[in-house]
């Protein structure tokens, strides 16, 4: 379980975060929505202890990640999978070294062939088997974001976070993308948390929503009860959405 507690970032005078309470339940998918801007990967980075906040706190499972020592906080990021925007492959790497690469950095003890067999099963996982030996360049922006999530997957992660995993993706190449997180989901018995401006996304992939609006959550709930509502802030962000 995640817990978030009156959590408090500005960066010099724009205060971004101004007291966001928002507990995650294990086990279930949360998507984290909000206008352009409005603090969505700043919460993201805060929960793995890459930003520290001004004020407030984050309890991961018990431990505040706000005051850990750095060896715990490790400890806790191996419990992470994190598909960054844009996939974040690095191109002179082939696939294989891509997937491979937290379990080299994180001085897991697994043998060559262990790390073979598990960059294996994970481009299995994400429809992508047999393409250890590809550069990114030879990839597709669909492909690089399965490349990106294999690599989330590499250490079995209890915890996944998706920042914008379908930005930059023509239609059809979202929904499969929003089809591959939602059967994780459901396969893994991972938490997971989305963050995304596309609604549609929204739909596929999430079981409650936590929407940001004016640096604190403005709204949580399941996307029925959502477009329920007659908010102006609300029908205005979901109108602009296209949705
Ligand atoms: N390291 C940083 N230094 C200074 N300002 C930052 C930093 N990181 C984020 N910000 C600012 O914080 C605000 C929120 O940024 P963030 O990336 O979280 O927005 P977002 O909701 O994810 O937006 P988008 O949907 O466009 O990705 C922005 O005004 C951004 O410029």
């Amino acid at each position: 379980m995640i817990e978030i507690k009156n959590l408090h970032k500005s960066f010099g005078g724009n205060k971004v975060l101004r007291g966001i309470d928002l507990t995650i339940n294990t086990g279930e998918s949360i998507a984290i929505i909000g206008k352009s801007g409005c603090g969505k990967s700043v919460l993201l980075k805060h929960i793995v202890g890459l930003i520290m906040p001004d004020e407030g706190d984050i309890i991961v499972d018990g431990n505040s990640v706000t005051n850990l020592p750095k060896e715990k906080l490790y400890d806790i990021r191996k419990r992470f999978g994190f598909l960054f925007q844009g996939a974040a492959l690095f191109d002179s790497m082939t696939v294989f070294e891509n997937v491979s690469l937290p379990l080299v950095e994180n001085n897991y003890n697994f043998t060559g062939e262990e790390i073979e067999k598990l960059v294996e099963e994970k481009l299995s996982l994400v429809g992508l088997p047999g393409t250890e030996n590809l550069k990114p360049s030879e990839l597709s922006g669909g492909m690089k974001k399965r490349v990106g999530l294999a690599r989330a997957l590499i250490t079995n992660p209890e915890y996944i976070l998706y920042d914008e995993p379908t930005t930059g993706l023509d239609p059809v190449t979202s929904d499969s993308i929003d089809e591959l997180i939602k059967e994780l989901n459901a396969k893994l018995n991972v938490t997971s948390i989305i963050v995304t401006h596309d609604m549609f996304s929204v739909k596929k992939t999430a079981e409650r929503i936590a929407m940001i609006h004016e640096g604190k959550i403005y709204f949580s709930g399941d996307i029925e009860e959502m477009l329920g509502l007659n908010d102006p802030v609300i029908k205005n962000f979901v109108k602009r959405t296209g949705f």
